[in-house]
């Protein structure tokens, strides 16, 4: 059985003051069935590590390097994530993508060394507007996991998200059956290269305009082991009934 995970990425918002939501989030969700983790700004990880400790919600990083050291300016190691304690990294978000043009080579690089860093792996894929209404989303999808996913991954080490690019921040959503197209297109893909079981550890997430609203029937679809959340991740009063919607799931 997979594991289900509510994760909330904050992207590049939170100071300080909002460390409050995670202490908020643990009071409502001592015990959650489901996995919980935040993915706060960097900065902030070594006091959401410490804040969070002994609970049941978890501190990730929204990127690394792919290398361990050396001259990369403003750049994070996955050991330097791990030492702060975060237990999870997001890699190749599509903000990230488009903004540092990050390719799927590079995107597995950093999978690679996530993983080599004891970290778990949240490798983000999907499509672009203009590649959904060009009837490529299948496909672009595939090539993304083909280039983005590393040969090491496994249930423990690697979690898939799903996120359409359209659908982020937009409070656009695809349809339920579009999302199980995708999410059932994704098990199969992982499922033929790494064979069955393997595959079937995987935990896929599905990210873009999730709400306390729409989490529950989201999370009804097939493949959807939980969700990566942006907006709706920042308040605790927001991502508390998302986390419940995936433990009622
Ligand atoms: O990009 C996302 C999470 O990584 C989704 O963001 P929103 O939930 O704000 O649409």
């Amino acid at each position: 059985m997979r594991r289900k995970l509510a994760a909330g990425n904050w992207k590049m918002n939170g100071t300080g003051a909002a460390l409050s939501e995670l202490s908020a989030l643990i009071a409502v969700h001592p015990h959650p069935s489901c996995e919980m983790l935040i993915c706060p700004p960097a900065p902030l990880i070594h006091r959401a590590a410490a804040l969070v400790q002994g609970s049941a919600l978890a501190i990730g990083g929204q990127d690394c390097h792919a290398n361990e050291t050396g001259a990369h300016t403003g750049d994070v190691s996955a050991a330097m994530l791990a030492e702060a304690g975060a237990t999870h990294v997001i890699v190749g978000h599509s903000e990230r993508r488009e903004d540092h043009g990050e390719s799927d080579a590079q995107v597995c690089a950093k999978a690679q060394a996530a993983i080599a860093a004891d970290l778990v792996a949240i490798i983000c894929v999907g499509e672009s507007l203009a590649q959904r209404e060009g009837g490529q989303t299948l496909q672009v999808i595939g090539a993304q996991l083909a280039g983005s996913v590393p040969e090491q991954a496994t249930g423990a080490n690697t979690v898939i998200a799903y996120e359409p690019i359209w659908a982020i921040g937009t409070g656009k959503v695809p349809t339920l059956a579009e999302i199980a197209e995708v999410h059932d297109f994704i098990r199969a893909e992982l499922t033929a290269r790494f064979g069955a079981e393997r595959a079937g550890a995987v935990r896929l997430l599905y990210g873009g305009s999730v709400k306390p609203s729409n989490a529950a029937e989201i999370f009804a679809v097939s493949n959807v082991d939980g969700a990566l959340v942006g907006g709706a991740s920042l308040k605790a009063t927001d991502f508390s009934p998302i986390v419940a919607a995936l433990n009622a799931a």
